[in-house]
């Protein structure tokens, strides 16, 4: 299998304080990836890391086999569109193009043009004037006439309408069958990311929760619901996520690649979305209430 990015104990600190740490992950080629965690959690700080725009403080990172912004061909084969979908406000749309096709070797002004056209974007009209939605859309064909294998997106929606967050997805999917990219898109948006990615990384305090092909993660998830007692003899091989009590029962997510026993009458897969928040509120919430620390070590 072919990996788009390979990272082996990767971590960046600023100053003391770790924003990733110990980050072990291999992204196979081909895939939308959604990068999902909590406000502050170091997707910036993983998607700086994966573009060269930062360098680690200690691990390797490996993006398209070689090491991210090793040169020039190496920048050209990845498009990064940061926060905030960044444009030259007083530069006009065609001087956008202009600049694209001056600075990148494999750029596409055919589909530059086209789809400027179909986003009935004038073609002298400043980009500072565009609307978020058509400064999305703008970024997004520029990082696309690239013609690049990987592209990159830290929250390109988090600004924009439903409509326009729905136009520029459907642009950006596709882009990706047009140009057989694959995508990392970082989204606190659950329900778009359920939509159109079909492998997801969760990150929460600076480390990786959990990464894998979305639909092995709903395959392997359950949530198991039952009195205290029935739960005593849980497989070790099942991983619990999150735990909950009330004084009447409990509820457990686990993770278990092989068979529930099947007393547990009350198992049920969860949906993706339920699954990345389990893993966020754990980053979250774990080292707070102690649930499934606690849970895990009445086990023992
Ligand atoms: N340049 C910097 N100097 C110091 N600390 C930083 C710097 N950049 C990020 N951090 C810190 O590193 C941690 C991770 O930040 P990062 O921006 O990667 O998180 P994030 O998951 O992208 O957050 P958000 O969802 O809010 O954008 C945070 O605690 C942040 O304050």
């Amino acid at each position: 299998m072919t990996f788009v990015l390979e990272a082996e104990g990767l971590g960046k600190r600023y100053g003391r304080h770790e924003a990733l740490a110990d980050c072990n992950l291999q992204i196979p080629e081909g895939r939308v990836v959604g990068l999902v965690g909590p406000n502050g959690a170091g997707k910036s700080t993983f998607l700086g890391l994966a573009c060269g725009l930062i360098q680690p403080s200690e691990g390797t990172i490996k993006v398209l086999g070689h090491h991210p912004a090793a040169g020039t061909d190496q920048l050209a084969r990845v498009g990064f569109v940061a926060q905030d979908t960044p444009v030259y406000a007083n530069l006009t749309v065609a001087e956008h193009l202009r600049l694209g096709a001056e600075l990148n070797p494999r750029w596409d002004q055919k589909l530059a043009e086209r789809q400027v056209r179909q986003l009935n974007l004038k073609p002298d009209h400043k980009a500072g004037r565009l609307s978020g939605g058509q400064r999305a859309q703008l970024a997004l064909t520029i990082a696309a006439a690239k013609r690049p294998e990987l592209l990159i997106f830290d929250e390109p929606v988090a600004a924009l309408d439903p409509l326009a967050r729905r136009g520029f997805l459907q642009n950006l999917m596709e882009f990706v069958a047009e140009l057989e990219a694959s995508v990392i898109l970082s989204s606190h948006l659950l329900g778009d990311l359920e939509r159109i990615c079909d492998h997801v990384v969760v990150l929460g305090d600076g480390r990786l929760q959990v990464a894998g092909e979305a639909d092995d993660l709903v395959a392997e998830h359950y949530r198991l619901v039952g009195a205290q007692g029935d739960f005593e003899d849980l497989p070790q091989d099942i991983e619990i996520i999150q735990a909950a009590h009330t004084d009447r029962q409990t509820t457990l997510i686990v993770r278990s690649t092989g068979p529930i026993p099947h007393h547990f009458t009350e198992a049920t897969h969860l949906d993706l979305e339920d699954i990345i928040l389990a893993y966020m509120s754990r980053s979250a919430y774990a080292s707070v209430t102690g649930t499934a620390q606690q849970f895990l070590e009445a086990r023992q």
